[in-house]
């Protein structure tokens, strides 16, 4: 049995999972938490990437291994490989200002839709070098090269098995390669803002006009590069295949297998949804952006910052555990008699409101419950994404519902009430991390791994709660 490693370097967590090359059949897994927080030290990754990789039992029979990653996150690189400063993260939004004046400076939101396929706010990594150029010159001055979550990854990886088989200890602080050893991918590479999908090249002209300098940037792989092969001491060759790995959203997308007519929301940290597409988008709205994805073809894709932790914020709210705030849920009406929960938590990304906060209306006494307060939530949630599933214009032959907060039955039960059509949902599972280890197969073989059987869910819409939902969302505080 020929064994490949996926891996998801998400905001919450690391999970690893080992895979058989040819059947896709669950061999192994491990994972382990990252901080809380916007910005976060890459070694963080790196110390629970191991740790992960540990609990999975290690590396050393594996042939291939790919990583998934958060987007967008801005890792700066000094001359000699060491990181800068803390990962400004895709939910840090300090970078708004300079996202408005990069739009104005280019001529305008159509301009930046043309150029790269995505109008930038301050999730991508573009606005964030332009915030890093004018609040810490130093940092930017000593900035080598930038890359993102899963690029940094790879490249500690390839440093790690250059030094021997897996040893989490010894691995900790292996020396990572020469800076010309990075390497990324066009899905992670068209959440940068200075990489257009539509020609398949960096737009380093841009990347110029908002940092002042073009420090040295990955080596773009196609769907079938590798950076291998490294090492002398693993795989059933002998050798681990570095596959290229890509963003977390490109990776799920794969991990699910994703087809034409398939959209997919995701309610992760972030609620994101995304369908595969075979040309390029421009949206100049900027609701949707214009990603590429990890097979050669195109993601258009909608991302809202506030999914799973608003549930997480309503249970600890009403002081119950999730599986409780699910039952809890299920026992208020559809609608919530009124209480409706914008749920700007972590301000807002679509629509763009980075400022703003979450609030709660429509409270009476009869509403006052935490059963009205677990459902205000999941539909709170859920009608940010049913606009952008109405953002992304397309109609789909089957929504499919992955991520942490797909777990929770009352999720899948209010989202066609929402959503307005009935939803897909696959049997729990890491998407991203089996995307990834799906990646790394098909350097090693030609996988044919078979779907898992899902389970269907439907319900009337209640379209009111959407009306309800558009009108609080006009009143909100920054
Ligand atoms: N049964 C559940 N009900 C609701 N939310 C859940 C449930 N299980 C996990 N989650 C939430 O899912 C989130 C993690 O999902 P995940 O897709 O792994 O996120 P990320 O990839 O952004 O790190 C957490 O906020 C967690 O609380
Ligand atoms: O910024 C985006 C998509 O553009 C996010 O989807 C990040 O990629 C983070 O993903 P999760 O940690 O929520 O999976």
């Amino acid at each position: 049995m020929t064994l490949v490693a996926g891996v998801d370097s998400s905001t919450q967590s690391c999970k690893v999972v080992i895979r058989d090359a040819e059947t896709g059949a669950l061999v192994r897994q491990g994972r382990a938490p990252h901080p809380d927080g916007t910005e976060v030290h890459p070694s963080h990754w790196w110390s629970a990437l191991l740790r992960a990789i540990e609990e999975a039992g290690g590396l050393d029979d594996v042939a291939a291994i790919s990583v998934g990653g958060q987007q967008h996150g801005m890792v700066c690189l000094d001359e000699s490989g060491n990181v800068v400063r803390e990962a400004l993260l895709w939910n840090d939004t300090r970078s708004a200002q300079a996202a408005l004046d990069l739009t104005t400076e280019l001529g305008g939101p159509q301009a930046w839709a043309d150029a790269v396929g995505s109008v930038p706010v301050a999730s991508f990594t573009v606005t964030k070098l332009r915030w890093l150029a004018e609040h810490e010159p130093d940092n930017a001055r000593r900035t080598a090269a930038v890359c993102l979550p899963h690029d940094w990854l790879s490249w500690r990886l390839a440093g790690a098995l250059a030094t021997g088989p897996f040893d989490a200890a010894a691995w900790q602080d292996a020396p990572p390669p020469p800076l010309d050893r990075l390497a990324t991918d066009r899905g992670d590479a068209s959440g940068t803002g200075y990489w257009s999908p539509a020609t398949g090249a960096y737009r380093t002209d841009l990347l110029k006009a908002a940092f002042g300098a073009v420090p040295l940037l990955p080596r773009v792989l196609g769907p079938a590069e590798h950076t291998g092969p490294i090492g002398g001491h693993a795989g059933a060759s002998g050798q681990v295949l570095i596959a290229p790995g890509t963003g977390d959203n490109m990776a799920a997308a794969l991990g699910v297998g994703a087809r034409s007519g398939d959209v997919v929301v995701s309610l992760g940290t972030s609620g994101t949804v995304f369908a595969v597409a075979e040309s390029p988008s421009a949206d100049p709205t900027g609701a949707v952006a214009g990603f590429a994805d990890a097979t050669g073809r195109f993601l258009p894709l909608v991302c809202t910052l506030n999914a799973a932790r608003v549930m997480d914020a309503a249970a600890r709210i009403a002081g119950v555990g999730l599986d409780e705030l699910s039952d809890l849920a299920l026992q208020a009406p559809a609608g919530s008699g009124g209480l409706t929960l914008v749920p700007y938590l972590e301000g807002e990304r679509t629509p763009n409101r980075p400022t703003a906060t979450g609030s709660i209306h429509g409270l009476t006494l009869a509403t006052a419950t935490p059963a009205h307060l677990a459902r205000a939530a999941i539909e709170g949630m859920l009608c940010g994404l049913a606009d952008a599933l109405d953002a992304l214009a397309l109609r789909p032959e089957r929504v499919l519902l992955i991520g942490g907060a797909a777990r929770s039955e009352a999720v899948r039960r209010i989202a066609p009430t929402i959503f307005g059509v009935p939803i897909t949902v696959p049997p729990p599972a890491e998407y991203v991390a089996n995307g990834a280890a799906y990646q790394a197969a098909t350097l090693v073989t030609t996988p044919d791994w078979h779907a898992e059987d899902t389970r269907s869910y439907d319900g009337e819409a209640v379209p009111e709660i959407r009306t309800r939902y558009a009108r609080a969302t006009r009143h909100i505080l920054d």
